[in-house]
C-alpha cells in the first residue's frame, strides 16, 4: 500500500519511506527496494543507475503516475489547482497538434486559468527558453532542441512546485545538450522548484545536481548518495578540471559493478 500523505517535515518536498515495487505479471519484475529517500524543497536531484534499475518507477511513484508496492511517499508541496509535478520526458513530452503557444499553456488550461492569463504565461515561458518568434510554429516544423524546450517552457509554465525529469536531454546531440543544461539551470535558479532528474550522465549529474543519489541494478536500492562538491554557477570548464575527473571517477567505481550486474539481468 502507498500512502501519499502531507509530509510532516515541511522542508521537505518529498520524502519516501520503505518504497517497494513489484510489477506483477506473467513473471512478476521487482523493480524497486526500502528506498528511504528525502528531497529537500528547491533541490536538485540527479538520479543515476543501471538501465532498468527501477529510476523511471521512482519517480513516476513520486509523481503519483505510478503507486508503490510497499512503503509511503509523502510530500509538503502546497495543493492547489495545478498539479504538485510536472513530468518532462525524453520524447513525445509535445502535443503534435498544438502550436508552440498552445502547448506551453497546456498546463495552465487544465487548471482552467483564463486564456489571456495563461498565454501571457506561456509568452513569459517561450521567452526564457529562447523560441520567442515560434508561436505559432508546430513541433514537426522544429528541432529535436526546439521541442525539449517546449517541453521544458511547458513544465515551468504549469506551476507545479515540482519537476520530475526522465532523461530530458538524453535525446539530444551533445552540444544542444549542453546549451539545454545550462537553460535547465538558469530556469531552475530562478524558481527554485524542487527537481529531481534521471540521467545515464554522470557528466550531466555532476553539472547540474546538488546531490546525486546512485542506485544498485534491480531491485534497486539507493547504493549511495553524493552531495555535488562544486559551487555554483558551475562553469563548462569544470569538466576539464581535476576534481570533476575524481568526482566522475567516484560515481563510476561505486556503479561499475551495478551496470555489470544489470548486464547479467537483462
Ligand atoms: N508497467 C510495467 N510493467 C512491468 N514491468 C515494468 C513496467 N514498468 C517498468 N517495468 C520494469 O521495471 C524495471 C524498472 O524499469 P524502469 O523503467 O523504472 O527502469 P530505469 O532504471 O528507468 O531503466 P532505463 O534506464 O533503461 O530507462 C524494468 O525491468 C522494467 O522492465
Amino acid at each position: 500500500m502507498t500512502e501519499t500523505t502531507a509530509a510532516v517535515d515541511a522542508g521537505h518536498a518529498f520524502q519516501t519511506q520503505g518504497v517497494s515495487k513489484v510489477f506483477v505479471g506473467r513473471q512478476n519484475v521487482h523493480a524497486l527496494s526500502d528506498i528511504n529517500l528525502s528531497f529537500e524543497k528547491g533541490s536538485f536531484t540527479c538520479i543515476v543507475g543501471p538501465s532498468g534499475c527501477g529510476k523511471s518507477t521512482l519517480l513516476r511513484i513520486l509523481g503519483g503516475l505510478e503507486t508503490a508496492t510497499a512503503g509511503t511517499v509523502t510530500d509538503s508541496l502546497p495543493a492547489s489547482n495545478v498539479p504538485k509535478s510536472a513530468f518532462v520526458f525524453q520524447e513525445h513530452g509535445v502535443f503534435p497538434w498544438f502550436d508552440v503557444l498552445q502547448n506551453v499553456a497546456f498546463g495552465e488550461q487544465m487548471a482552467d486559468v483564463p486564456r489571456r492569463v495563461r498565454e501571457e504565461h506561456a509568452r513569459h515561458w517561450i521567452a526564457e527558453v529562447g523560441l520567442s518568434g515560434f508561436e505559432r510554429a508546430y513541433p514537426h516544423q522544429l528541432s529535436g532542441g526546439m521541442r525539449q524546450r517546449i517541453a521544458i517552457a511547458r513544465a515551468f509554465a504549469t506551476g507545479s512546485p515540482s519537476l520530475l525529469m526522465d532523461e530530458p536531454l538524453g535525446a539530444l546531440d551533445a552540444q544542444t545538450r549542453t546549451i539545454m543544461q545550462e537553460l535547465l539551470v538558469r530556469l531552475w535558479e530562478g524558481e527554485r522548484k524542487t527537481v529531481v532528474l534521471v540521467t545515464h550522465s554522470i557528466e550531466e549529474a555532476l553539472l547540474l545536481g546538488d546531490r546525486i543519489v546512485m542506485m544498485t541494478a534491480r531491485p534497486g536500492r539507493v547504493k549511495e548518495i553524493l552531495d555535488v562538491p562544486f559551487p555554483r554557477p558551475r562553469e563548462l570548464a569544470l569538466e576539464g578540471t581535476a576534481e570533476f575527473a575524481a568526482a566522475k571517477q567516484t560515481i563510476w567505481e561505486s556503479l561499475r559493478d551495478e551496470v555489470q550486474a544489470s548486464v547479467r539481468l537483462a
